[in-house]
């Protein structure tokens, strides 16, 4: 079928960053600032053994442990069911509703080491930020670029990502399962022209950036679930 010049794009194409090398999304401003108020009301209601401290950052996991053997999901709490649900019309887990949420916390000067999510989710991850922007950074994985360059960070840097409060950011194909990611330790950031959505994000290279404490909701698929009955031994 030959496209019209005057069709409309639909709701994702609108927001596809070009210049990446697979599948990224980015919707600025995808929710309110009463939105963005409420969710961090909720986060940090949550009762202090719900938060696990990591070196750099600390976290809060909902909707059950994935594992190898499965997950025993739980119902994900009111305040996040929407959102799940509200991304998943998107049709980014390919028909299916996000049923796990990360919740990560950073500190000015804090991040997150170069890392892959791994096979236990659905490959898209789709990221709400609160409070604060970031940059994350995507990396070649080690040993995928020529034998004789050395395999430093700097030699397997492949592009970053402005994540502005309030955005949600979908990563999906290469950009979840080759490429690793990850934040740099900085409390600030000033933006190059290897930032690939700095068009969607409405920003210049040159900008520099203070970072302030950064929320992430990390809003997920995780597909293989162990039933209760199984668990308790039962067919
Ligand atoms: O905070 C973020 O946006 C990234 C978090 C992340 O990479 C993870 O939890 O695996
Ligand atoms: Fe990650």
């Amino acid at each position: 079928m030959e496209e019209s010049p005057c069709q409309t794009l639909t709701e994702l194409e609108q927001y596809v960053v070009k210049d990446a090398p697979s599948t990224v999304y980015y919707f600025p401003d995808y929710i309110t600032e009463a939105e963005e108020t409420c969710l961090l009301q909720q986060v940090y209601k949550a009762p202090k053994p719900k938060w696990t401290q990591l070196s750099g950052r600390r976290l809060q996991n909902w909707g059950g442990l994935p594992h190898p053997k499965g997950m025993l999901a739980e119902k994900l709490p009111g305040w996040l069911q929407p959102y799940a649900e509200k991304i998943s019309a998107l049709g980014v887990f390919a028909g299916k509703t996000a049923n796990h949420v990360l919740v990560n916390e950073y500190d000015p000067g804090q991040g997150i080491m170069p890392h892959e999510d791994g096979p236990l989710y659905y490959p898209t991850v789709t990221t709400i930020s609160l409070g604060s922007h970031t940059v994350l950074d995507f990396y070649h994985p080690i040993n995928s670029v020529q034998e004789d360059t050395p395999q430093t960070e700097q030699s397997r840097y492949l592009l970053s990502l402005l994540v502005q409060r309030r955005s949600l950011l979908v990563l999906q194909d290469d950009m979840y399962e080759r490429f690793l990611h990850g934040i740099q330790g900085a409390a600030q950031d000033t933006l190059t022209d290897r930032v690939a959505n700095l068009s969607l994000a409405r920003a210049d290279p040159g900008d520099c950036l203070t970072r302030g404490v950064r929320v992430s909701l990390t809003i997920r698929h995780v597909p293989k679930m162990l039933r209760t009955s199984l668990l308790l031994g039962k067919k």
